[in-house]
């Protein structure tokens, strides 16, 4: 542990609080019980005891596996910029990977990834996808894990507390880029797969990992490569596992059954190439700009009510079996919203706040292209604007309906303005939702791992992002997908001081230990 950075604020690293304290002894103990009141195992059989020596395992090594993670945290693996030197820090990252899971005994292939043209003529690489596995015994399940490691950018300057990419620990706390952002997940999977190899001990399943590196820009080069490898790589996988989010809760785990899509239009207001002066054409023209904020403005009222005709015809009726769900997820709204520092939601229960951003779609306005967006007072009529906006679809939207109702909507509402200006509306991504089949063996192991492990029941939740590769391992391999989440809801992803708590990290890498073999005892 001594060798993870501290951050200078006199605070020990080894002054954990109770809170997120990894206590062995304890936590081997309730395991133990639970296991008995389960009445799965008598005190002695073999699964029962085996966890209980894994978990033990990962107790006395876990300032092993933190090192580890502070090592994968300084690899600048940003895949956000597309520049030469960050493009090198990727290629080490998924070096030290394939590395990693060389050592653990896995058969390791890192699929070149080509190269990508950027708009400006550039062309840089892309680094490998690793497919790796562990075991093809024909007699246990499969399971593969996806996980990524490029992170989003990360400057000390945009307010980091701490360097971001070096891991430091401040009360149980580990800071750094990518710690919950994919890294954190990813090396949790590999020490529950450790334990059992350090051990010798067999796997329980058999292991595979697709991991990859460009995520964070849209995961370029990856189904591509899962088409190529469905009747190979993954003709033997019988279930994918996702861990790319996180728990709704601060301590409470999750299960994830869904999530939304989301469709994401540019809208283009054109006079002209060329930018114009105010003072010698404002008052004589249409300005672009102008129109194009009556037409953001035309989207959503101050309500969160999106006012495109029809948006919510298709929408999923509520039914009083989902409103009851609602109730049982582990949420304060009033917390919720004072550590997010937000005066107040558009909603004030947890069931409302909860359906907003997991059952109903949303409108958000991105931003704007070609505005004037530096500090000072420059008189410039911009000559051609493109706003950004995006609507996050659920269940059962249908994405070229929406498509057609915002570009009437949007015709609409610019027809009005009789503006002698052009628009042209064009919608440059649609994400479907995406619904796991919790009925679907692999949530029932996931269920009880929880119950094991954590002492309770998880929350069932959506996440109201998108995780796109989800539904291409559902449509392409047709193979069952979970998202199992290990991280709190305030990890933080994408924003400054992104951390995952060595409590979240340890008893995740249990979790996943204590998954193979509920797995193993489902077939
Ligand atoms: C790029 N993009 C545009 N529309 C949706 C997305 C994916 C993006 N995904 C995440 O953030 C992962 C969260 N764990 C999002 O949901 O915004
Ligand atoms: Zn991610
Ligand atoms: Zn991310």
């Amino acid at each position: 542990m001594d060798s993870v950075g501290t951050m200078n604020t006199g605070q020990s690293i080894l002054c954990k609080t109770s809170h997120t304290d990894s206590r062995p002894v304890a936590s081997s103990l309730l395991v133990f019980l639970l296991l008995l009141e389960r009445g799965m195992f008598s005190p002695s059989s073999p699964p029962a005891r085996l966890l209980e020596k894994v978990i033990q395992y990962i107790d006395l090594h876990q300032d092993e596996f933190v090192q580890t993670l502070k090592e994968w945290v300084a690899v600048e693996s940003d895949s956000i910029q597309p520049v030469p030197r960050l493009r090198q820090e990727l290629f080490r990252m998924m070096a030290l990977a394939a590395d990693k899971l060389r050592r653990l005994g896995a058969s390791v292939d890192s699929v070149d990834g080509g190269s990508q043209q950027l708009p400006n003529g550039q062309t840089l690489p892309i680094p490998p996808i690793i497919l790796a596995e562990l075991g093809n015994d024909p007699k246990k399940p499969t399971v593969c894990f996806y996980g990524h490691l490029d992170v989003q950018p990360a400057r000390r300057e945009d307010g980091w507390l701490t360097d971001p990419y070096t891991l430091t620990e401040v009360d149980g706390k580990l800071y750094g880029r990518g710690a919950t952002d994919n890294k954190g997940p990813v090396l949790a999977w590999i020490n529950a797969v450790s334990a059992f190899r350090a051990m010798e001990e067999d796997l329980p399943v058999n292991i595979k990992f697709i991991i990859e590196g460009m995520e964070e820009a849209g995961s370029v080069a990856l189904e591509e490569l899962v088409r190529r490898e469905k009747d190979r790589f993954f003709s033997s996988v019988d279930y994918v596992v996702i861990s790319d989010n996180l728990w709704i809760s601060r301590r409470k785990p999750a299960l994830t059954c869904g999530t939304r899509g989301n469709s994401y239009f540019t809208v283009e207001v054109k006079c002209r190439d060329q930018d114009f002066h105010s003072g010698t054409f404002g008052g004589i023209l249409n300005e672009p700009m102008a129109d194009l904020i009556a037409l953001l403005g035309s989207l959503v009222d101050s309500s969160g009510h999106i006012l495109i005709p029809g948006i919510y015809d298709h929408v999923a009726p509520l039914t009083e079996e989902e409103k009851k769900m609602y109730k049982a997820i582990d949420l304060d709204p009033e917390e919720y919203r004072n550590s997010s520092q937000v005066k107040k939601f558009l909603f004030d229960t947890k069931e409302e706040i909860l359906m907003h951003l997991w059952r109903y779609p949303s409108l958000s306005i991105h931003g704007i292209e070609g505005a004037f967006e530096e500090p000072g007072a420059k008189t410039v009529i911009p000559g051609r604007v493109i706003g950004k906006f995006s609507i996050r679809l659920v269940p059962h939207m249908n994405m070229s309906v929406v498509e057609t109702q915002v570009k009437q909507h949007l015709e609409y509402i610019f027809s009005k303005r009789n503006s002698s200006n052009q628009m042209v509306v064009s919608m440059a991504l649609g994400l479907h939702p995406w619904i796991a089949n919790i009925k679907d063996n692999q949530y029932l192991a996931a269920k009880r791992a929880i119950k094991t492990v954590f002492g309770t029941e998880p929350d069932m939740i959506r996440d109201g992002s998108t995780i796109p590769i989800a539904n291409i391992f559902q449509d392409v391999i047709q193979k069952s997908v979970m998202m199992l989440p290990l991280g709190a809801v305030d990890d933080g992803e994408h924003a400054q001081n992104e951390k995952i708590n060595r409590w979240n990290y340890i008893e995740g890498s249990k979790l996943f230990a204590a998954f193979f073999l509920e797995m193993a005892k489902l077939h």
